[in-house]
């Protein structure tokens, strides 16, 4: 697995400074006994997590190893089933790993089958879908929960909770119970409280997916923002998601990685049907003859210069990468439609060797059983290496 350089401290630190002095800290959940100047609780630095995950499920075992520099976020995205919040229970202490380790920074917190460490000393939140408020608390004593129980004295973790409340947004919700408060507003207490309680590592599973999309926008901006220098595994469906909070992404399938690099990377060079469908694009696999990519009756030239340079090796497997959005119906190979399927911005047109999105107009006369022709323009098809 690679692990590319931590890369994002400069809008990390300044932000994390000022969100309450964020030092160094012995190890996790100790930190924080140490006040900071202006009487907050500091957070602690952004920790490295490496970790290996090994969890036997019913039909398959989930087999992860993950190595998160200081500060970086991950994003996880695979298709429902594949192990994601299997691995994130296990990294939060909630399902005991049948082999494997998880350390934070040099700090082993398990280590299958004897070493446990319980959730709330491992300095690892995790926050999911649901905001799991305190229904009986208001939005400050939930936020200042945490650090009350780590024997934070009352006034100064009230302070904090409302310090962060007003960071997420919700400066003047302090009084108000989770009955009280929009979805929106609950998972952003849920961020508040989760921040307050000053994790090394976060942990977020999908916790946007209840949220419309103005609000999930919003409150994805805050994360990205509040997140900054915070050590993040974050299970997403969505890769708008994985590319607004994540350096790096990781696509699991049945409990394997598949893929794993920076995120433009892995959604511009799908190298699975999973991640292809992940990345939104189309991927079809076929082989290099004479440069171009071949597939049945298909042939597809690219001019990206990496393209060509793989399409070079006569008869090596190729997988050509496009937008739909960006195939022609009109010239190039023939096909039989499949089906039409209506989008918000005009209609998919599945043929039996691919597919083109176009306008609704365009596509208002075909029916599936029609012979067309279709092709992608070369400057709009990458070729990547298939097995
Ligand atoms: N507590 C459990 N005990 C046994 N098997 C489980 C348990 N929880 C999940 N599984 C199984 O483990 C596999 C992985 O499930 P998991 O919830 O980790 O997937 P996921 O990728 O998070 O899916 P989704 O995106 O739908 O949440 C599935 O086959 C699931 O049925």
């Amino acid at each position: 697995m690679t692990t590319p350089d931590a890369g994002k401290p400069g809008r990390d630190r300044r932000d994390a400074d000022e969100a309450g002095g964020r030092r160094g800290s012995p190890g996790p959940r100790d930190a924080g006994t140490t006040a900071s100047r202006d009487g907050r609780m500091p957070l602690p630095d952004a920790a490295a997590l490496r970790a290996r995950v090994v969890v036997r499920r019913r039909d398959f075992t989930v087999d992860v190893a993950l190595d998160a520099t200081p500060g970086e976020t991950i994003a996880v995205m695979g298709r429902s089933g594949a192990g994601k919040s299997t691995l994130l229970t296990a990294l939060a202490g909630l399902t005991p790993l049948d082999k494997g380790e998880i350390a934070v920074d040099a700090h082993v917190l398990d280590r299958a089958p004897r070493l446990r460490t319980a959730p709330m000393h491992r300095g690892i939140v995790l926050l999911s879908q649901d905001a799991r408020l305190f229904p009986h608390l208001t939005a400050r004593e939930n936020v200042a929960f945490g650090p009350r129980s780590a024997g934070v004295p009352a006034s100064m973790a009230r302070a904090d909770a409302d310090d962060w409340l007003r960071r997420v947004g919700l400066p003047d919700t302090g009084e108000r119970r989770p009955a009280q408060l929009s979805g929106g507003e609950q998972q952003r207490v849920a961020v508040a409280r989760a921040l307050a309680a000053q994790p090394r590592v976060v942990l977020l599973d999908e916790p946007l997916v209840a949220l419309d999309a103005v609000t999930a926008s919003e409150i994805r901006s805050m994360l990205r923002d509040r997140l900054a220098g915070v050590t993040t595994i974050a299970v997403t469906h969505d890769a708008v998601d994985a590319a607004a909070l994540a350096d790096r992404l990781l696509i699991v399938e049945r409990g394997r990685v598949t893929q794993d690099g920076p995120v433009p990377e892995v959604l511009a060079a799908p190298a699975t049907e999973v991640a292809a469908k992940i990345a939104g694009v189309e991927r079809l696999v076929g082989a290099a003859q004479r440069g171009d990519f071949v597939r049945e009756g298909l042939r597809l030239t690219s001019t990206d210069a990496a393209s060509l340079a793989l399409a070079s090796t006569e008869g090596r497997a190729l997988a050509a990468v496009f937008r739909a959005a960006d195939a022609r119906l009109g010239e190039g190979a023939t096909a039989t439609v499949s089906h039409l399927e209506p989008t918000p911005t005009g209609v998919r047109v599945v043929m039996d060797s691919g597919v083109a999105e176009v306008p609704a107009a365009e596509a208002a006369a075909l029916r599936p059983g029609d012979t067309v022709r279709w092709s992608v323009p070369p400057d709009r098809v990458r070729f990547v290496a298939a097995s």
